[in-house]
């Protein structure tokens, strides 16, 4: 049996696109994982979408049938003023075909997100997340304890999921605990939503 874990992502400086690819290294470790990742364009303030339909660079823009395909989620923003930024807040309001058709019930979902102060909102934002993807019937998939790194972390990692304490200047990338977290996470999901798929 193939899994397929979409793990979807708005970065604006880069910090949240490179834990997506952490986070697919660590799905990957698990057998029978396809990972598709994908980008989410800015958002304008008209609420239009002003991008081109191909980016310029990196993953391709998230479309619904990259959602209602997946078997499992990963979803990262940015942390703006302790929430989700707004193109990702903007693509989960466009998402009511699939809650009505139920079509993510009983799927594993997680957030990461990347944050420049300590305490600027990392749980919020990964919260902010995950309410609507509960609203969807998907189930949280957290980071447990055993992962040593939430312990040890001296920047980002929560148990509600993995994130990235940015520098405000200049960031020098992910610590050794966010990246171990990040491949934690990636891996947990994969495990997951192999489990859930056998189950239904
Ligand atoms: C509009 C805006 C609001 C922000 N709000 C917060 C915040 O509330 N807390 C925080 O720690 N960082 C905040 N930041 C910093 C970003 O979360 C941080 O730079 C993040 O690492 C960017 O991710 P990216 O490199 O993937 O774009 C904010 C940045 C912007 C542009």
């Amino acid at each position: 049996m193939n899994i397929n874990l979409l793990i979807l992502y708005y970065s604006r400086h880069g910090s949240v696109a490179t834990m997506a690819k952490h986070i697919a290294r660590g799905a990957q470790q698990v057998a029978n994982t396809h990972v598709v990742i994908r980008q989410l364009p800015d958002a304008s303030f008209t609420t239009e979408q002003t991008s081109d339909p191909i980016p310029e660079s990196g993953y391709p823009y998230c479309e619904l049938d990259d959602l209602a395909e997946c078997d499992g989620l990963a979803i990262g923003s940015p942390s703006y003023f302790g929430s989700m930024a707004a193109p990702v807040k903007l693509f989960l309001d466009q998402t009511s075909t699939l809650w009505m058709s139920g079509q993510l019930i009983d799927k594993p979902a997680c957030a990461f997100a990347s944050a420049s102060s300590m305490h600027g909102g990392h749980e919020m934002t990964l919260q902010s997340m995950m309410i609507p993807l509960l609203h969807h019937g998907m189930v949280w998939a957290g980071l447990p304890y055993k992962n040593k790194a939430l312990i040890n972390t001296k920047a980002g990692g929560t148990p509600y999921g993995v994130t990235h304490l940015a520098s405000h200047t200049s960031d020098t990338g992910l610590s050794d605990d966010e990246i171990e977290l990040c491949v934690a996470q990636g891996k947990r999901l994969a495990e997951l939503a192999t489990a859930l798929k056998k189950r239904s």
